[in-house]
């Protein structure tokens, strides 16, 4: 019974994870455990298999081995729109809002596809019962004063915010955010780590990140993966202290 107690209480178990392409094996056995409401990164130089991870996990891609467990139950087998369904969302390291769309309204599609099985965005008298959620996900992401504002005509640091608001529709319990300081200025930086500070408490964050700056000051655990392999684990403050690590394989050196 324990051991059942424990894997509820875990938001994302992944066991032997394993993806070839041809000869290349991207991710290589790869065993992870987080916590619900746990504050993941997963650190790797370029190459490492961090996105084909991701893109497992979000079932973007069937692993060749191995499984994934979501709070207790195995989601391998699952499409990516029933993983959202049970709560997984992603972002992509290319930003993916609609440019022709305002902000109130990609947040709108956001919404309305959590949560109903069509997109009907141009039926507005349907929309006034979310339009509190599609306010309450602006203010979250800093985006209030831009609402009436083309996605295109967003700064970059803004698009991010966006993507991350609509990543947040209908809380996910699980949250993948891959690169999300990418392009950023240090200003637009430092309210990412403000933002991903004040997520809910109960949703599991993993977070793929080159800026070891931001991961280590955003998360409360780190995997850092090389060469397709889980390398080492441990808390911000030990990875920080690994200078092997930080030269290696953060690509402080070299680069
Ligand atoms: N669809 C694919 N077909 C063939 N090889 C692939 C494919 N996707 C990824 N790879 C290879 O798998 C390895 C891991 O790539 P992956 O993109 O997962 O690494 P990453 O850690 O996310 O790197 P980056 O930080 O550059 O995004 C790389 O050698 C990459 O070239």
């Amino acid at each position: 019974m324990q051991a059942v107690a424990d894997k509820q209480a875990e938001a994302l178990v992944v066991e032997g994870l394993t993806r070839r392409f041809g000869a290349l094996v991207a991710v290589d056995d790869v065993n992870l455990r987080v916590a619900t409401g746990e504050k993941r990164a997963v650190l790797g130089a370029n190459g490492a298999g961090k996105t084909t991870l991701f893109n497992m996990i979000a079932g973007d891609l069937p692993p060749s081995e191995g499984r994934i467990l979501l709070a207790g139950e195995d989601i391998t087998a699952l499409s990516p729109q029933k993983r959202v369904l049970k709560g997984v969302r992603r972002t992509y390291q290319k930003s993916l809002v609609f440019g022709g769309l305002s902000v109130r309204d990609n947040l709108y599609v956001a919404v309305r596809g959590a949560t109903g099985p069509r997109l009907t965005i141009w039926k507005r008298a349907e929309a006034q019962p979310d339009r509190a959620e599609t306010d309450a996900l602006a203010e979250r992401v800093g985006l209030t004063d831009r609402l009436d504002v083309m996605a295109s005509d967003l700064s970059h640091g803004e698009q991010r915010q966006l993507e991350l608001g609509m990543a947040l529709a209908h809380p996910p319990k699980l949250l993948l955010l891959d690169e999300p300081a990418a392009g950023l200025s240090s200003r637009e930086r430092e309210s990412l780590v403000e933002m991903l500070a004040n997520l809910p408490r109960d949703l599991t964050l993993i977070l793929i990140e080159h800026d070891l700056d931001i991961a280590l000051k955003a998360v409360d655990y780190v995997s850092v993966m090389h060469n397709g392999r889980l390398l080492a684990e441990g808390t911000p403050a030990e990875i920080s202290a690994n200078q092997e690590i930080q030269d290696i394989y953060m690509g402080r050196h070299g680069k």
